[in-house]
């Protein structure tokens, strides 16, 4: 993927140092990044200089859709990206919120499926949009947040892609994402990943056809613990053909996904990658 290439070469090349207080690291930081997917055309934004674990993204996304909030529910769908903000972060172990091993409180999927409303009761944001696109409604407000800052203290990280935003165009469903903060070694292989992903189930779920993906990023970083994988070896490689992302045809509704979906269900064919690389990760 040369979009993603070109902006981590602009971080390396533009990048502003800027301390973190949170990780208490610096990062090389440019504000302000669109990248563009076209699902439509199954042109799957996997990156390939370096091996991409995708299924664990993918669960990472589908355990967002089913509102869990436990890092271990998270493990058994396929992904370990939880267990160190649940579990190793001192300023969520010392939260008197926490509710034990493996708690991320009221964070992402949480805020989809249960927006707590003042006057009682709970919002199903994705259901909404879900009924609504099903009917061929698009309402100029098919937007799905996980941003709620009356409720940050009661979680263990803010979410760093927020919100998307559907589109209905006739019977082509398009989304627009938005990522206030992104980790581009880590965490924006995962998420491009995700944005593809998301927009191809709402589609398939919806009986709508996919359209485009439009990823708009505000803080885009590099680690100073990462600097030199990225500049060394990654930057060093060229990269290779995009694959295709092959969902089981046999998802049909947000009940599947809730129920019975596994990563089993997701398969790339076409995927040609140059070796893993480890990145540091930051707490
Ligand atoms: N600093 C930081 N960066 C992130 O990208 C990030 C967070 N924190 N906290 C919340 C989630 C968790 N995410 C994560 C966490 C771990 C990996 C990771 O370790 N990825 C490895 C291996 C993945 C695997 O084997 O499943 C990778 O090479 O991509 C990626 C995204 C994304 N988010
Ligand atoms: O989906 C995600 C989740 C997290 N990140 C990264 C972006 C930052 O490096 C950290 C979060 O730290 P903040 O201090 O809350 O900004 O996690 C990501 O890239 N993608």
């Amino acid at each position: 993927m040369r979009a993603y290439l070109d902006l981590c070469q602009r971080i390396v090349d533009q990048g502003t140092w800027v301390e973190n207080e949170r990780t208490g690291k610096r990062c090389l930081t440019v504000i302000n990044a669109d990248l563009e997917y076209n699902v439509g055309a199954n042109e799957f934004p996997l990156i390939t200089t370096r091996k991409s674990f995708y299924k664990s993204a993918i669960a990472e996304f589908i355990g967002y859709i089913r509102g869990y909030d436990n890092a271990s529910d998270f493990r058994k769908l396929g992904t370990k990206t939880w267990d160190a903000n649940a579990n190793l972060n001192a300023a969520w172990l010392n939260n008197s919120h926490r509710k034990g091993e493996d708690d991320m409180g009221r964070v992402y999927g949480v805020q989809a499926r249960a927006w707590a409303k003042p006057d009682g009761g709970t919002i199903d944001q994705l259901k909404k949009i879900v009924d609504n696109l099903k009917n061929g409604i698009d309402d100029r407000a098919e937007i799905m947040t996980f941003y709620n800052p009356g409720e940050f203290h009661l979680g263990c990280l803010r979410p760093c892609m927020h919100t998307h935003n559907f589109s209905l165009l006739g019977d082509t469903l398009h989304l627009t994402s938005f990522q206030r903060s992104c980790d581009v070694p880590l965490g924006l292989n995962f998420n491009q990943v995700q944005v593809f992903t998301f927009l191809a189930l709402m589609a398939q779920i919806t009986g709508k056809k996919a359209g485009m993906a439009y990823h708009k990023i505000v803080n885009a970083h590099i680690y100073e613990d990462q600097l030199s994988l990225m500049q060394e070896v990654q930057l060093k490689r060229e990269p290779m053909a995009l694959p295709k992302l092959i969902i089981n045809p046999d998802i049909k509704s947000l009940e599947d996904l809730e129920t019975w979906v596994t990563m089993d269900d997701f398969k790339v064919e076409g995927y040609e990658c140059h070796e893993a690389i480890k990145y540091p990760f930051s707490v």
